[in-house]
């Protein structure tokens, strides 16, 4: 007598036979082996994951009629992944339960819990990494238009005019977080979509198996399964004709089925070197967003975060002298801050000034010395947002000539240059002009409290430059 589950299977498939056409039924019915009926569950064998989710998106209506008849309103239906057919893409990755790509071909009778009806669909792991979230990703000037970008996509992915939303921007920035962090948002909001994040290496490297392995459709197919598609670092696909090629086919398909792709650079598409012309115009179709280096209120405010998290707290002027030091990656930023608790427990040291000055030694070569005209120049320029050369020009116009007169009134006060030296500095102004700006700087302290509150600020701004 035959099994159970052949005869259940047999009737299913009956049924879906006369309701399709005999190719389809050749292709995506045949390959299947019934294995088990266990009560009203029957298990049935694929291929692969992806032959899984075909069916699901597919002929979803069709099996659950099939199974109807064979088994009745209660019947249900398992899925288990075939092993044998799919050694070879099993070698892809060495790393275990690392990789979905992986996972999703290799992995050794995975069961679906396939249940008929409310079929629910086979969720990938999408490779976050759960600490990067919008609510600590500190918002600052430098990454406003992109974090509220990627805000708009996390309510409404694939939805929105940002796709896809390509951010770029300098090492240490917080690319991969905010990527990161709008993946992480659509997963507490979309519990159903699939969202995947990737790197360009790792995108490479499992194309570079999978053509090995002759499975490039499988792979392809993979992509295109996903509702969210968040890849790392593309300036990575740079001079790889294939992988771009290939990458090309996978956009487009997310892009025209309104699923939403995010893409991180270290620079913006138009400066992208040996990327195919039809790429790069894809990339601008949504939003190019850039993140600028943060200014010192945010660097000393993402520190604060920092500091919270760890739960630890330091002394004010430390955390201002890093902040103001670290200036041009946020990764430093924290650098500093766990060598510094690094240090004071392993060599049982006071986390002061001192030691803070030590450790960012290490991290940046370039500290200043000493005060110099040029450093105060520089600051006070920054502060007042007016161009450094204006200050050694001959404009009156007011804002600049008190920026002017508040360096050189700094200059003085701050470094052990001559009066001379200092007029020099200026455009070659006499002495007895910088005599002049000092008193001028004087009296408008004596009267200006708010002026004279930025005059204290520039200077301890000064002195936190000073290592
Ligand atoms: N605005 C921010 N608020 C809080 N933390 C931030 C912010 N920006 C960056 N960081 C932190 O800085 C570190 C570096 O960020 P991230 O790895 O995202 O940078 P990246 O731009 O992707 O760098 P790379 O170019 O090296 O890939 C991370 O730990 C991240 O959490």
């Amino acid at each position: 007598m035959r099994e159970d589950f052949t005869t259940a299977w047999n009737a299913c498939t009956e049924y879906i036979k006369s309701n399709i056409n005999p190719q389809s039924f050749k292709t995506w019915f045949e390959p299947i082996k019934a294995v088990k009926l266990d009560g009203n569950v029957l298990t049935i064998q694929v291929p692969n994951k992806f032959f899984y989710e075909w069916l699901e998106e597919n002929y979803i209506d069709l099996l659950k009629n099939g199974l109807k008849i064979a088994l009745g309103e209660n019947g249900r239906l398992e899925y288990q992944f075939m092993m044998e057919n799919h050694r070879e893409v099993g070698k892809m990755s060495k790393e275990k339960n690392d990789d979905n790509f992986q996972k999703g071909f290799s992995t050794d009778e995975i069961k679906n819990p396939f249940v008929i009806p409310g079929i629910k669909r086979v969720k990938f792991n999408p490779q976050l990494n759960k600490n990067y979230t919008f609510e600590n990703y500190i918002e600052g000037d430098c990454n406003r238009l992109a974090r509220s970008a990627g805000k708009a996509i996390a309510d409404n992915p694939g939805g929105t005019a940002f796709n896809p939303l390509v951010i770029y921007g300098d090492v240490g920035l917080g690319k991969t977080h905010l990527a990161q962090a709008i993946g992480n948002e659509v997963l507490r909001k979309f519990e159903k979509k699939n969202i995947l994040y990737v790197s360009t290496e790792k995108f490479t490297n499992q194309l570079i198996q999978s053509i090995k392995s002759n499975a490039v459709s499988d792979f392809v197919n993979f992509y295109q399964l996903i509702d969210v598609l968040i890849v790392d670092d593309i300036q990575f696909l740079a001079g790889k004709t294939k992988t771009q090629e290939i990458f090309f086919n996978i956009f487009n398909h997310l892009h025209q089925s309104g699923k939403q792709i995010i893409l991180t650079s270290d620079r913006a598409p138009k400066d992208m070197e040996s990327m195919e012309d039809r790429l790069i115009s894809r990339f601008k179709w949504g939003l190019t967003a850039d993140l600028q280096i943060p200014d010192y209120e945010t660097r000393l405010a993402i520190l604060e975060a920092k500091m919270n998290k760890e739960g630890i707290d330091l002394p004010g002027d430390v955390t201002e002298f890093i902040s103001f030091n670290i200036k041009n990656n946020i990764r430093e930023l924290e650098g500093v801050l766990i060598q510094l608790i690094a240090q004071a427990s392993l060599n049982q040291r006071k986390i002061d000034l001192m030691l803070a000055k030590e450790v960012i030694q290490s991290f940046v070569n370039q500290l200043n010395k000493e005060i110099t005209v040029e450093n105060i120049k520089q600051l006070v320029a920054e502060h007042f947002q007016v161009p450094i050369e204006k200050l050694g020009g001959k404009t009156r116009k007011r804002s600049i000539v008190i920026a002017r007169q508040l360096s050189m009134y700094l200059a003085k006060n701050l470094t052990n240059k001559s009066l001379k030296n200092i007029g020099n500095n200026f455009g070659g102004r006499d002495h007895s002009t910088v005599i002049y700006s000092c008193k001028a700087v004087q009296d408008l302290m004596d009267t200006d409290i708010i002026f004279k509150d930025t005059v204290a600020e520039l200077e301890k701004k000064v002195q936190l430059s000073l290592s």
